[in-house]
């Protein structure tokens, strides 16, 4: 089956720069040249910190020079809507980068073509400068953003270490989150998690690099109570917990205040889920026993925490034995996780810090809580989820489709991700995080709000107008709605939304969890 579809010919009529009054525009013309500034600027200091003893020193500074240079050139072409160029790099994907852009965009420039075509091709030009160096091939300039958002996340990355670790029955090794599952994956507790997992996982989204230009800690932390109360609500209330001993016990460590205002906090946050499907995902995961599970990823930081919480919860529950990770093979759009990232991220759990490191901490490791409950807490976290990977029970994976300028549409039938989509098939669901995924799940295009997601994704959904491709699962969509396409929607919803916040669809506020059986 070839795909019908293309850049040039997209299901509806794609977003793009051309509309001033889009998204789009906004982001080419504002927040991109404030985001590639801020890669200059990070590649100015860490080259003026370049230690005199490095024997390279000299040429990572011209490199660094020459890095600038055609980084400013980025931001000088997005500012006077230049015409396309092809890259110039040896990365594996430039041919299918330069044969994207001379079949669909030869003469086309930033405004013009489509802003997911745009967008994607302004952080492979940022790849591009990188990848023509020899001591810069493999730099991250968004590696301390996603640290600093990552480090300001303490509060909740330890409050939910204590919920899946800390035992709370004397005698015992289970935590909250294994009293919650003993009973099975047709219990009411087991159940109960799930939802929460989903909260947890859809909000984790919201505390987003992009989006958060500057990242704003306060705003990170305000975030993050969501899951914050998702997480200790389910704690008190659990099933077969003696309340005193996990109120005790979580509330020695000041996590468990009051469950019933902790689940008003949920309460107040389900209204901004515009079209939630979780009873449909739960009604398919429930079914699962020792599956596969696919996790396209998205942010790494906190979002990539709460991701090891729901893939965690997916195997101690029995559903999933097997869990797939999908990363990027480049710093993509600021914040997104690629297979390094992933790994640091496992390691700031239970790994000492190298000395160098953060020396205005006591601890000596990344995340400093005062109470040894929960420094142990982060330890046996981080030991449980490094076993899961040394054992193959996790998997982190990354493939250049990802990376790319296209929609998921083309997963199925593109030449290049016949290996990729192969893989996916022998999965039983997949779960796509954050609003690119999204964007590009359905062809990033101005469907009408109530379009049917099953429809809107195209081959990977089964709709009145639109046949699945064989061979693909059950997905599920985890988004913070951060661009001006949303579907799925019940009638009535835009326009109500419309009256309550002008830009309900792009200020990361509301979500969408959305989901093709
Ligand atoms: O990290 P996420 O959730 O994919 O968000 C990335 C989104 O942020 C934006 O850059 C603007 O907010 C969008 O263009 C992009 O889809």
């Amino acid at each position: 089956m070839t795909q019908p579809y293309t850049p040039l010919n997209p299901p509806q009529k794609a977003l793009s720069g051309q509309d001033k009054h889009s998204f789009g525009y906004s982001t080419l013309s504002t927040r991109l040249p404030v985001i590639v500034s801020k890669i200059v600027d990070d590649v100015y200091r860490s080259y003026h910190s370049l230690s005199d003893s490095d024997p390279f020193k000299k040429e990572k500074e011209q490199e660094a020079k020459k890095i600038i240079e055609l980084i400013g050139g980025l931001r000088y072409e997005l500012q006077r809507d230049k015409p396309f160029r092809p890259l110039t790099d040896k990365r594996e994907d430039v041919e299918e980068w330069n044969q994207a852009l001379a079949t669909y965009y030869p003469t086309s420039s930033w405004y013009k073509a489509s802003w997911l075509f745009s967008e994607c091709y302004l952080y492979r030009r940022i790849k591009e400068a990188f990848a023509l160096t020899e001591h810069w091939k493999d730099y991250d300039p968004f590696f301390q953003q996603k640290r600093t958002v990552f480090k300001s996340s303490q509060k909740a990355v330890v409050s939910m270490a204590v919920q899946l670790t800390t035992p709370v029955v004397p005698g015992t090794k289970l935590s909250v989150l294994d009293l919650k599952v003993q009973e099975g994956p047709d219990s009411k507790g087991t159940r109960d998690a799930f939802f929460e997992m989903v909260q947890v996982s859809l909000w984790g989204n919201a505390t987003d690099l992009s989006l958060l230009d500057n990242p704003d800690l306060e705003k990170v932390e305000e975030l993050q109570k969501r899951m914050l109360s998702s997480s200790t609500s389910s704690n008190a209330s659990s099933a077969n917990a003696s309340p005193a001993a996990s109120t005790v016990h979580l509330d020695q460590l000041g996590v468990v205040k009051n469950p019933e205002e902790h689940a008003s906090e949920l309460e107040k946050h389900a209204d901004k889920i515009l079209s939630n499907d979780s009873e449909l995902l739960w009604s398919k995961v429930k079914s699962l026993r020792n599956g596969r599970v696919d996790i396209i990823l998205d942010n790494a930081g906190f979002e990539l925490y709460v991701d090891f919480v729901i893939a965690d919860y997916l195997i101690r529950a029995g559903f999933a034995s097997e869990i797939v990770f999908h990363a990027k093979r480049i710093p993509w759009f600021v914040s997104d996780v690629m297979p390094a990232d992933f790994q640091w991220t496992l390691d700031q759990l239970h790994h000492p810090q190298p000395s160098s490191s953060d020396s205005s901490s006591s601890s000596p490791y990344f995340f400093n809580p005062s109470d040894p409950i929960e420094q142990q807490a982060l330890l046996a976290l981080g030991q449980k989820w490094q076993s899961y990977v040394d054992k193959g029970t996790w998997k982190i994976v990354s493939h250049e489709f990802w990376t790319s300028c296209y929609s998921f549409y083309h997963l199925p039938t593109h030449p290049s991700t016949q290996d990729l989509f192969e893989s996916m098939r022998q999965s039983d669901l997949w779960i796509f995080k954050g609003d690119l995924n999204y964007r590009k799940l359905v062809y990033d295009c101005k469907w009408p709000t109530t379009t049917p997601f099953t429809e809107a994704i195209g081959p990977l959904g089964q709709g009145e107008k639109n046949e699945k491709a064989e061979g693909v699962p059950t997905l599920v969509s985890f988004r913070t709605c951060k661009a001006d396409v949303v579907v799925g929607l019940a009638e009535g919803v835009e326009a109500k939304m419309d009256q309550i916040e002008p830009n309900w669809m792009v200020n990361g506020e509301y979500a969408v969890i959305s989901v093709s059986p």
